[in-house]
């Protein structure tokens, strides 16, 4: 194993951005070739810059990996996730408005997904938003007390 030992890891704020569209559809994006866990599928995103911030780590993300200006983008939940390459805290947020059309510019493979995903397989730090997205789901459709 690279890198620091366990117990010493800093860690590393991530951006992530759930686009979603109005139909309820979500962008997911396969991880490029040369990464960690490549080929496994994640919602869109990368590490904050030394004294970057979320909302712009994000917007820098987007359009670095997809060529889409967000324009409304909401925090939503974090995740700290422990793997063995690293120590990451997952920041998500949505993404509800954004121009242009997403390209894989990263040579990643692009899908708009809904529930359940068919897309696979999922990197274990993207699995717990496709729990959150089920129980929205759940609550919505559930009648008014
Ligand atoms: N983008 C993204 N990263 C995630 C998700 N879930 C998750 O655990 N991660 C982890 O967060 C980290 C993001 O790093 P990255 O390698 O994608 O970021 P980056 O584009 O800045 O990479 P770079 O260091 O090659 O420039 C990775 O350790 C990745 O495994 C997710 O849903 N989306």
């Amino acid at each position: 194993m690279s890198g620091q030992p366990k117990a010493q890891r800093e860690p590393v704020a991530v951006a992530v951005g759930l686009m979603l569209r109005q139909d309820g559809a979500f962008l997911m994006a396969s991880r490029p070739q040369g990464k960690p866990y490549a080929g496994y599928w994640e919602f869109p995103g990368g590490k904050l810059e030394a004294g970057e911030s979320l909302q712009h780590a994000l917007a820098r993300e987007f359009e670095e990996e997809l060529g889409v200006r967000v324009r409304e983008a909401q925090f939503w939940k974090s995740l700290r996730v422990d793997y063995p390459h690293a120590l990451v805290d997952l920041q998500f947020c949505r993404i509800t408005a954004w121009d242009g059309e997403p390209l894989g510019l990263e040579g990643q493979q692009l899908s708009w997904q809904s529930l359940p995903v068919t897309v696979g397989p999922v990197l274990p730090g993207a699995l717990p938003v496709l729990e959150w997205l089920a129980e929205e789901r759940l609550k919505r459709s559930e009648p008014d007390q």
